[in-house]
């Protein structure tokens, strides 16, 4: 379906839990964040009701996410059946990476195709101040767990000044033996970060400090493709990717809307206000499917972060799943 703004939505993120195994700086403050009870939590079911409504709009890809989305129970059982829902195209994910040893072939089987891993670091002090007491070794294990699977694997870094900026270049490093994608993210302003430009490094610092070491290529991003803008270093197997939400904007081609774990449709990432779905489950499919129309007319044209810092606004990455 085409938004307001003429943009073409053909993209879900699930988030279906608010539960995590990590408590990542940049995503919760130490003591984590208020549970939600199960009850208010969606079953399976009612997401697969929302991708079958969503299906029906055009949507094409699905992403689930989390909360780490590896720690719910039954969800090698929901991807697969999220796979088979006629019309989905795609069924992705994106985890810390830390249950991956042991999950990464159900996940194969359960038709989920793509992986981004979410590792800050790759120093073992580092990457455990970072996510507060995560181990590095689990995720490089469950990295090649992933890839003996066959699954295709985008890395995300989160680039923090002063905390992991100087590793830029060892993790571009990673794509010129592996075929994976590796991604650079602007660190994103939540409600518990109040001196967040601080730890901001831009694109244009992280693209600077990437082609002092290597001659890089501008590449055509792929369908259903995310945020990232992707280069290839000379001979590389592997890509790299940059995505600036902050100082360089990609809402003009935003193709997604998100629901969150207790059925709380999102226009947008970063902006307030969202639709409870929990209603119009309990009513027709075509309540749902208004409800969803609904979500994608309210897209805004584009965030509006930098107007709304001065107030303390609402935002919890695990809660909607980045
Ligand atoms: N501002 C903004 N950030 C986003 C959006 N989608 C993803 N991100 C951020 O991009 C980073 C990577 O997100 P992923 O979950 O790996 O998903 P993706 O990059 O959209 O996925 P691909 O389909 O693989 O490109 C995270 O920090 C997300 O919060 C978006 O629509 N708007
Ligand atoms: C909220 S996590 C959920 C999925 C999973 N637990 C993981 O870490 O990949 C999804 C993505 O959001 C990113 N993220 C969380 N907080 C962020 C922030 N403040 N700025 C930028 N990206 C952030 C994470 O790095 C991760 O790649
Ligand atoms: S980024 Fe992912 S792993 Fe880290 S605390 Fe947030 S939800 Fe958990
Ligand atoms: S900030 Fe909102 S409009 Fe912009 S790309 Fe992200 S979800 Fe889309």
């Amino acid at each position: 379906m085409q938004d307001n703004h003429g943009r073409n939505i053909n993209y879900l993120r699930l988030s279906i839990t608010d539960r995590c195994n990590l408590r990542c700086r940049y995503c919760m403050p130490a003591d984590g964040v208020v549970q939600k009870s199960c009850g208010e939590i969606l079953r399976y079911e009612q997401f697969l009701q929302i991708v079958e409504a969503a299906v029906k709009l055009g949507i094409r890809k699905v992403r689930v996410t989390g909360g780490e989305p590896l720690v719910r129970k039954g969800v090698i059982d929901f991807l697969s059946r999220l796979s088979n829902i006629p019309g989905i195209k795609e069924v992705a994910l994106t985890t810390n990476g830390l249950l991956l040893t042991e999950k990464a072939q159900a996940l194969m089987d359960a038709g989920v195709k793509r992986l981004n891993v979410s590792i800050d670091s790759l120093q073992p002090e580092t990457y455990a101040q970072i996510t507060r007491g995560g181990s590095l070794e689990q995720v490089l294990a469950g990295l090649d767990a992933a890839e003996a699977a066959g699954l295709k694997l985008k890395l995300n870094m989160v680039v923090m000044n002063g905390i992991n900026d100087q590793e830029v270049v060892p993790f571009a490093a990673l794509s010129l033996d592996k075929p994976w994608s590796v991604r650079f993210i602007e660190y994103m302003p939540t409600i518990r970060e109040k001196q967040w430009q601080n730890q901001l490094v831009s694109g244009a610092d992280i693209l600077c400090e990437l082609q002092r070491h290597y001659s890089l290529k501008s590449i055509s991003s792929g369908r259903y493709c995310g945020p990232a803008k992707p280069y290839r270093i000379a001979g590389a197997k592997g890509t790299v990717g940059i995505i600036t939400p902050m100082s360089e904007h990609f809402c003009g081609s935003c193709n997604r809307i998100r629901v969150t774990s207790t059925g709380q449709a999102k226009s947008c990432l970063l902006a307030g206000g969202s639709l409870d779905l929990k209603p119009y489950l309990q009513q027709s499919a075509a309540e749902l499917l208004k409800a969803l129309q609904q979500v994608v007319g309210d897209k805004p044209a584009q965030h509006r972060y930098r107007l709304e810092l001065e107030k303390d606004v609402p935002f919890s990455m695990s809660s909607i799943g980045g």
